[in-house]
């Protein structure tokens, strides 16, 4: 069953264009990696696919409905960059997470036991149920992270969307939260990911996907690690070494991150 389809898809922010010609097919189960350099247009594609930015031209499906008629917006978990935890809302980790229940259970009705066990399961599966009861400004980056992802996991999503969920995250986070997606996906939930490096990831990801320049510059198995291609007896042909060679390929980007 088709999850996400994207054809011929140009995007963009007020006279820009960002992103051009973009096709893109994601299937019930899988689990596709957005690669590139920074500011070639991964978070603006994830965006677009959310109706967070107005598609110019092509079209959207989402669970086989056209976006712009798609409302079961509970089947989608989004798990943006960043928390924001400088927002001075003096919230626990349990509300925040309890808020990704909001979709399903509606404004206007408490929590019933469904929504309670959600929150618990959830938390749990990141590795931070014993810090419910606690102020999220007092966690860490990498907490902070995994509270947005259990925040996510506890409606219940049959899609994923995460912008680069591991930057920053220490070992620890980076480890439990690959344990998260691991389960997820092994209930046949479907994830669709931007990330600078595939890191503990790698064995969850089947497709990568590599934007360049607000296009579709390459897509397939994800790389293997570094250092793979040296090893003694390593005879893979690698398909796409004219694309490497002409740069199209930038598993790894370079440039330095400016905010
Ligand atoms: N809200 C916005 N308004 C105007 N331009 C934007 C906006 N968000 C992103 N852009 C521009 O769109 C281009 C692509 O940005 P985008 O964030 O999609 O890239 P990215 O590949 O996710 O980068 P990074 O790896 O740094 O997160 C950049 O030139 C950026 O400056």
């Amino acid at each position: 069953m088709s999850v996400i389809e994207v054809r011929h898809m140009a995007a963009g922010y007020d006279g820009r264009e960002i992103l051009r010609d973009v096709t893109l097919s994601v299937t019930a189960g899988e689990v596709v990696a957005v690669l590139g350099a920074n500011g070639s247009g991964k978070s603006t594609l994830i965006r677009t696919v959310l109706g967070l930015v107005p598609v110019r031209r092509g079209e959207i499906d989402l669970f086989g409905t056209p976006q712009r008629r798609f409302r079961r917006w509970e089947r989608i978990g989004y798990v943006p960059q960043r928390l924001g935890a400088g927002s001075g809302v003096p919230a626990t980790v349990g509300e925040v997470v309890s808020s990704g229940r909001l979709a399903r259970r509606g404004l206007f009705r408490p929590p019933g036991t469904a929504d309670r066990a959600a929150v618990r399961a959830a938390l749990d599966a990141v590795g931070l149920l014993d810090r419910i009861g606690d102020p999220v400004a007092t966690l860490s980056g990498g907490q902070q992270q995994r509270t947005l992802i259990a925040r996510a996991l506890a409606g219940r999503p049959d899609l994923l969307v995460l912008d680069e969920p591991t930057a920053g995250v220490d070992a620890a986070s980076q480890e439990a939260f690959a344990a998260a997606l691991t389960r997820f996906a092994a209930d046949g939930g479907t994830i669709l990911l931007v990330l600078h490096e595939l890191g503990p990831l790698r064995p969850l990801i089947g497709r990568a996907v590599v934007v360049h320049d607000g296009r579709i510059a390459h897509e397939g198995v994800p790389p293997e690690p570094a250092g793979h291609h040296a090893e003694p007896g390593h005879d893979h042909v690698h398909p796409h070494a004219d694309e490497e060679k002409a740069g199209i390929c930038e598993w790894a980007p370079t440039e330095t991150k400016t905010f």
